[in-house]
C-alpha cells in the first residue's frame, strides 16, 4: 500500500518526501478538507519537489467549492492543472445526487487528470461511485470533509469500504482511503489494502493544521509496511486474521 501525505509548502514537501511519502498531495489545511493553494504555490512547491524528488507522483486539490458551482470547479481545476501537478484532486459529496453526477460528468471530460474525492461524511452512494468508476478518471479516492468527528471507518463500515474497493478495481482503478486516518486505523486499512492510504492529521505536531513531522511520515510509513509483511506472512491453520474481510 503506498502512503499520500498532505503538505503545505516546499519545506513540508521535501520532509515528507524525505521521509517516505510515495504521493505528495499539495492542499491548506487550514482552508479546509480539500482546501486550495494559490497557483504561485503549488508551482514553487512543484519546482522544489521535482528538482529533489523527481519520481514523486504530486497532486493538489482546488479548495471546497460546492458541488453545484461547476464552472467554479472547472475553472480551479484548469488553474490547478497547469501548475504541473500530475494530478488535480477535486471533492464530491459521496451521496450528492444528481448535482454529483453532473459534476463527474463534466470532470471526466476535463483536459486534466482528476481524481474525484468522494467524502464520505453523509455516506457513500454505491451507484455513484460506480458511475465514476465507468468514466476516465486516473484514480478515485475516499475521504471525510469534517475531521473532528472520528475517521473515514466510523463513517463506512468495512463491508461497504471493501465493496467500493472491489468496485473500483473491477474497473482497473486504483483507490485510496483518507480521512483522518490514524495509528487506530491501521488494522482496518491493513485488512483493505487500498492501492494508498491518505494522511495529514497523523503526521502533524499537534492538529492537521500544524507542521508537517517528519518522524511521524516514517514511523507511520514503516508501520503500514511492517503491518503489512505480517498480513502477507504465511501463517499456521490459514489466511492471517488481517486478510479475511480483504476485498
Ligand atoms: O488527502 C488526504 C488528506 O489530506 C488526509 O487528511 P486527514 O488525515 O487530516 O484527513
Amino acid at each position: 500500500m503506498r502512503m499520500l501525505v498532505s503538505v503545505r509548502d516546499g519545506a513540508e514537501a521535501l520532509c515528507a518526501a524525505g521521509a517516505g511519502a510515495d504521493f505528495i498531495d499539495l492542499k491548506e489545511p487550514a482552508a479546509g478538507a480539500l482546501g486550495g493553494l494559490a497557483p504561485a504555490r503549488i508551482r514553487d512547491i512543484v519546482a522544489v519537489l521535482r528538482a529533489r524528488h523527481p519520481g514523486t507522483t504530486i497532486s493538489a486539490t482546488i479548495g471546497d467549492v460546492p458541488v453545484d458551482d461547476g464552472e467554479t470547479i472547472l475553472r480551479r481545476v484548469d488553474e490547478v492543472g497547469g501548475c504541473g501537478v500530475d494530478l488535480v484532486k477535486v471533492g464530491v459529496p459521496g451521496c450528492g445526487g444528481p448535482a454529483a453526477r453532473m459534476l463527474l460528468r463534466r470532470l471526466g471530460a476535463a483536459a486534466w487528470p482528476v481524481v474525484p474525492v468522494f467524502l464520505a461524511d453523509d455516506g457513500i452512494d454505491g451507484e455513484l461511485f460506480g458511475a465514476a468508476c465507468a468514466r476516465p478518471f486516473p484514480a478515485l479516492m475516499l475521504d471525510t470533509q469534517g475531521k473532528s468527528a472520528g475517521s473515514l471507518f466510523d463513517f463506512v463500515a468495512m463491508p461497504e469500504l471493501a465493496a467500493l474497493i472491489r468496485l473500483a478495481r473491477a474497473a482497473g482503478k486504483p483507490v485510496g482511503l483518507a480521512g483522518a486516518l490514524r495509528e487506530p486505523d491501521l488494522p482496518g486499512l491493513l485488512a483493505l489494502q487500498p492501492d494508498f492510504a491518505g494522511f495529514r492529521s497523523a503526521v502533524c505536531d499537534g492538529a492537521r493544521t500544524g507542521t508537517l513531522a517528519g518522524e511521524k511520515v516514517r514511523a507511520l510509513r514503516k508501520a503500514l509496511c511492517d503491518g503489512h509483511a505480517q498480513a502477507v506472512a504465511p501463517a499456521a491453520g490459514g489466511r492471517p486474521a488481517e486478510l479475511q474481510q480483504a476485498p
